[in-house]
């Protein structure tokens, strides 16, 4: 019975990372499912897709989002944008459990602000793809905290510090894994290692991550 309990309690520990950030894991957990599904419906009206990065390199992540805006990048820069260049129709609405659990997220993390949110990016990755070291800077708040929510197969994710020649942590995220930054680590560098082979029960040899996101 105890070793239970114990594996329960180390599964939703909250864990350190750097000033204003914490891992909070296994807090998606009970809605996962519900949130793959929402995932599904999402891409099916704003199909991911595979932007191209300002240098004209295309990006290994694919990404849709849903909200009032969503994050894009063009040959012209990146940016958000209320209407979705593939579909030319708003980005598909926030769905209720995505809110509450950004909310309840930021609350467990110390922020509690109502969080506002404007844009939830969604990120697939497969075996291979990664996200090179950068800061989520194209919001014009960043008083807001970011909310990371890692589903699938696990990452390595590496955390930083303002400047991207500083120090980084490596931490694993699996599956119902959250993350929040903000404060003076709104604007730290971060990024995702190339993800590796494996197999999760609900993905497949899939990782999807939602960023929950205050524009303006
Ligand atoms: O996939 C992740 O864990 C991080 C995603 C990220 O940094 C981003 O979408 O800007
Ligand atoms: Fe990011």
């Amino acid at each position: 019975m105890s070793d239970l309990f114990d594996s329960i309690e180390t599964e939703r520990r909250t864990e350190a990372l750097a000033d204003g950030a914490v891992i909070l894991r296994g807090f998606a957990l009970d809605v996962a499912s519900e949130l793959l599904a929402q995932i599904d419906t999402i891409s099916a009206q704003s199909p991911f897709r595979h932007l191209i990065v300002p240098g004209g390199k295309r990006m290994s992540v694919a990404m849709t989002n849903c909200g009032r805006l969503g994050w894009v990048s063009d040959t012209h820069g990146y940016r958000y944008e209320a209407i979705d260049p593939i579909t030319q129709r708003a980005w598909p609405a926030l769905p209720r459990v995505f809110t509450e659990l950004a909310q309840q997220a930021a609350n467990a993390a110390g922020y509690h602000d109502e969080l506002s949110t404007d844009a939830c990016l969604v990120n697939r990755y497969e075996p291979g793809s990664r996200l090179t070291l950068h800061q989520d800077r194209d919001e014009h708040d960043v008083q807001a905290p970011i909310i990371s929510v890692s589903l699938g197969v696990p990452a390595i994710f590496v955390f930083g510090r303002n400047t991207r020649s500083g120090p980084t942590k490596r931490s694993r995220l699996v599956h119902g894994d959250v993350v929040v930054w903000g404060g003076v680590s709104r604007l730290a560098y971060h990024g995702v290692q190339p993800i590796a082979q494996a197999q999760h029960p609900a993905t497949g040899s899939l990782r999807y991550n939602l960023t929950f996101r205050k524009v303006f």
